[in-house]
């Protein structure tokens, strides 16, 4: 029997790890980069499936590219980019499906800060699909011993978590740069979750996948951790640093950026209420100071704990 072919696009820090999980459990695997070596035809020819870690601004692009080359009608794709595209204000999920209306689309998504998961370390995550056959056959491609992947069948809710709680990780970032303390955190983290629900559940996805890995479980690892990137610029503008420093020196890409302009203007529109989204955008634009956004944050009309 021919083994199982798996192309992952984009060499980046995550498509990197991914094709260090499926090498070590003995799939033949195949890493493209623009400017590197291969071509895209020779990488996806024939693969069984087709991984995609590109940037949100390099999606639309690639996928086009793609589509211009001999698949098999049987080439499952994969998604694992976490980000909203500005023009049209489509998930990655909502891209690949439109250009590949035919094809399995399956979201990888969860807490997988990439370095840790290069070190080693125990990690997990979910594979969604609307074909359970195409998220179980990835599910078999990356499970380890130190890799737990999980299946779903709410693909949008496991993106929109792994999405929309970048912009929540930045604001923690803030929090912590700005010594608020750990029930500010906790306080920020939770109601973080709520916008998420609301915004998620109003774009189509079900209430209880932001319960799940992909949801509060990246949102933990996300808030908690200075290995993110979208923490890291929420921690340095609470220091003093401009955005445009941030972005200069940080390494990789912080697609929380990005994913708050985009999410505030399709939740204007659609008169979504998202406060911290809010602060956290009218920070980035440079209108109030990381101490101004806390007090916006603070001072709202007093309500009840609404959930959604
Ligand atoms: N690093 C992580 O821990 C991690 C974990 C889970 C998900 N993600 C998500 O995966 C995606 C990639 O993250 P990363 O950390 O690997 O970023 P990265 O900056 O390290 O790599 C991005 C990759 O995309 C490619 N790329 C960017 N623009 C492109 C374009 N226009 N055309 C073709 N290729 C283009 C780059 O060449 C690079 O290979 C992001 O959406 C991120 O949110 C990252
Ligand atoms: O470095 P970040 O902020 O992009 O976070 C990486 C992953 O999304 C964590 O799951």
């Amino acid at each position: 029997m021919r083994e199982t072919t798996i192309a992952i696009l984009g060499a980046g820090a995550w498509g990197s790890a991914l094709a260090t999980l499926a090498s070590e459990n003995g799939y033949s695997v195949r890493l493209w980069s623009r400017g590197g070596a291969k071509t895209l035809l020779e990488v996806v020819e024939d693969a069984d499936i087709i991984l995609s870690a590109i940037s949100m601004k390099g999606v639309r692009a690639v996928a086009a590219q793609v589509q211009s080359l001999p698949i098999s009608k049987e080439t499952i794709f994969v998604t694992a980019t976490k980000g909203l595209e500005p023009e049209t204000t489509s998930t990655p999920l909502q891209i690949w499906q439109e250009v590949f209306p035919t094809h399995a689309v399956v979201v990888l998504c969860g807490p997988n800060l990439s370095k840790e998961i290069q070190m080693s370390l125990p990690a997990a995550t979910v594979v969604a699909s609307e074909s359970a056959a195409a998220a179980q056959s990835v599910q078999l491609v990356f499970s380890s011993h130190r890799f737990r992947v999980y299946t779903n069948s709410d693909p949008l809710g496991v993106e929109l978590g792994g999405t929309l709680k970048n912009v929540i990780a930045i604001a923690a970032g803030v929090c912590d740069g700005l010594q608020l303390g750990t029930n500010a955190k906790a306080a920020l983290i939770t109601r973080g979750l709520t916008e998420m629900v609301r915004v998620g559940v109003h774009w189509g996805a079900k209430m209880e996948t932001f319960y799940g890995l992909s949801g509060l479980g990246d949102l933990l690892a996300t808030c908690n951790s200075p290995l993110s990137r979208n923490y890291q610029v929420g921690y340095q503008l609470a220091c003093g640093k401009t955005l445009t420093e941030i972005l200069a020196h940080i390494e990789g890409t912080a697609e929380g950026v990005n994913t708050t302009v985009v999410l505030m203007q399709r939740a204007k529109q659609q008169n979504i209420s998202v406060p911290i989204t809010e602060q956290v955008y009218r920070l980035i634009q440079s209108e109030v100071t990381p101490r101004q956004a806390l007090e916006e944050l603070m001072v709202r009309d007093m309500k009840p704990e609404h959930f959604i």
